[in-house]
């Protein structure tokens, strides 16, 4: 089948397809034989132009007068008659480069009219507005800081004369049109995340940042996609949390505010320089009281060998580790700009100099993955498997959440399967947190790739349902950067189960430790009555006891 045929099933099931993304289901299909890059740069570019495209087949009669054409197929080659520089990528004898090559004057003219028909006088200016018209709609998303402030207080200030939309695609399109002299002065209340505000793609960042709200730390600019962690999470307010991988520390403070500032958070952190951004962060937000930021590897904890015992009570685990980061690049989009969102701090972590960071294009997808190739996610996918595994080792762990946003199966849901069938999660009953169980998340939409669950040996059931319990977000109508999260919780009869051994074990210690006190009692009876010591085992503590407190005995009496 050509690459043409294929495109034009894609292009036909995603328009039909209410969600999901293109490229997952280019990238996940195996059964497509053409290249998937090429595939995926016609289907996208024929997308962007569809509505023109369409006109122009109609207006041409082409179908008409080539029977052999369909209007799924002669749309992505008419895309590349018109559009590619490169032209339709068949041999000139093919018969379906042929059929349009018979009417490529018609078809020229046909997109003039078109074009001069929507008032743009030149063809840049009509390519201009379709790349402007498909970039990657991120929203700016504003949390209200519960610490600080109320959500009331925030929409009577900050957004005070300003319109409530009932959902993002409302929100993008009323912010769009250009009639609307007050299009920026609209925002959504979210649905999911309680306190997140989204306001359009267009607003001005700076009004934001140069706001005394922001200053103060009551409102902070976070993406939806990076505040679904800490709501997945959800600790109640006395819970013991570690922020494993925190800074610059959006979701420690979203930790810190669900838990209205009473739970003990450790926030760990690596890097000295980033770890200052975390403390000054958090300090901002007004987490002081509540959160412990540490300068060290969380790797390097080990609460189950006696050492750090003050992480012994820990009930929750943020898991949010470095990634590729290609969630912050576009869905479908070529040629777009990197996003300028508020999620900077989700980007891919490398060592920063003071500045900000570079700001680069973003590669066309044949690039994108041209260099993301396994080699790089697979060091960063060990990591990512390696911290997983050891939040699953803590002792009194209940819940994890395990999140990147990167949109590689390798690094998401491959590292759920491979957590999930490690001895340690076999063994501590850990399992994913079912999408029945995730409250008012249990309502979004897009979910992970059933396709990675398949090699698993899994039941069906049990492949359909870790799919379906972990979310992904997609750049577009959500208005959100790519992301991807995993709830983990261990059943309660395991839990029960762990906490009755342990509560053995140390009712056990307990009772060791009393008999050694009766025994030490004695012996000091035995020391200070001067009597013939008791049968004591040597080199036990009791002997060495024994021994120094005859040594101090006789010291204390030769002094006398
Ligand atoms: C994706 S960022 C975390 C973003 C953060 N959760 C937020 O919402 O603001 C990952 C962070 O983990 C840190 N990190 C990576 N490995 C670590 C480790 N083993 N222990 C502690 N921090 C680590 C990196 O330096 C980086 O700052």
């Amino acid at each position: 089948m050509s690459l043409y045929h294929e495109a034009s099933q894609i292009i036909t099931t995603f328009s039909n397809s209410k969600s999901g993304s293109l490229k997952a289901l280019i990238y996940q299909n195996d059964a497509l034989k053409s290249p998937k890059p090429n595939l995926y740069a016609v289907c996208s570019e024929s997308l962007k132009h569809q509505e023109i495209i369409n006109e122009i087949i109609t207006r041409s009669g082409l179908l008409k007068l080539e029977r052999k054409l369909t209007q799924a197929l002669a749309v992505p080659l008419v895309h590349d008659q018109l559009f590619n520089p490169r032209g339709i990528s068949l041999p000139v004898s093919h018969p379906l480069k042929a059929a349009i090559l018979k009417h490529k004057t018609r078809l020229a003219s046909e997109l003039t009219l078109a074009r001069v028909r929507r008032g743009f006088p030149t063809l840049a200016a009509y390519l201009t507005s379709i790349r402007v018209a498909s970039a990657p709609q991120n929203c700016r998303w504003v949390r209200v800081n519960t610490l600080k402030t109320t959500l009331d207080n925030v929409l009577s200030t900050l957004l005070a004369n300003f319109t409530p939309v009932s959902s993002i695609p409302e929100l993008i399109k009323q912010s769009q049109d250009p009639e609307n002299k007050n299009a920026h002065k609209i925002y959504h209340l979210d649905p999911h995340i309680p306190n997140l505000i989204a306001l359009p793609p267009t607003y001005k960042t700076s009004l934001l940042t140069s706001h005394p709200l922001y200053a103060s730390g009551a409102i902070i600019l976070q993406d939806k996609a990076s505040c679904l962690p800490a709501h997945l999470l959800y600790p109640p307010p006395n819970a013991t949390i570690i922020d494993a991988t925190a800074a610059p520390g959006n979701k420690t403070t979203h930790l810190a505010a669900i838990t209205e500032g009473k739970a003990t958070i450790f926030a760990y952190e690596r890097d000295k320089f980033r770890s200052n951004i975390l403390r000054s962060m958090v300090s901002r937000a007004g987490g002081d009281k509540c959160i412990d930021v540490r300068n060290l590897d969380f790797l390097s904890t080990k609460p189950w060998e006696g050492a750090d015992e003050e992480l012994e009570p820990v009930t929750h685990i943020l898991l949010d580790p470095s990634c590729s980061g290609s969630g912050i690049v576009s869905r479908v989009e070529v040629d777009t700009p990197a996003p300028t969102t508020n999620s900077k701090d989700d980007r891919p972590v490398k060592r920063q100099k003071k500045g900000p960071a570079p700001k680069e294009p973003t590669p066309p997808p044949e690039e994108q993955e041209e260099t993301t190739p396994e080699d790089r996610l697979l060091p960063l996918s060990t990591f990512q498997l390696h911290s997983l595994l050891h939040s699953m080792s803590f002792p009194n762990v209940q819940k994890i959440t395990y999140s990147t946003c990167s949109v590689h199966a390798l690094e998401n849901e491959q590292v759920v399967l491979k957590a999930l069938q490690s001895p340690i999660a076999i063994e501590r009953g850990w399992r994913i947190l079912r999408r029945e169980e995730q409250g008012s998340l249990k309502d979004w939409t897009e979910r992970g790739w059933l396709k990675e669950f398949k090699e698993s040996g899994w039941s069906e059931e049990r492949q359909k349902e870790t799919a379906e319990g972990v979310i992904r977000c997609t750049p577009g109508s959500g208005g959100t950067i790519g992301f991807f999260v995993a709830g983990f919780v261990r059943d309660v009869k395991e839990i029960e189960e762990g906490l009755r051994k342990e509560r053995g074990g140390k009712t056990q210690k307990r009772e060791q430790k009393q008999e050694e006190k009766v025994e030490d009692e004695k012996v000091a009876e035995v020391v200070n009555s001067e009597e013939t010591p008791v049968d004591v085992p040597a080199g036990s503590s009791n002997s060495k006891k024994r021994k120094r407190k005859k040594k101090k005995t006789k010291g204390v009496s030769d002094e006398a």
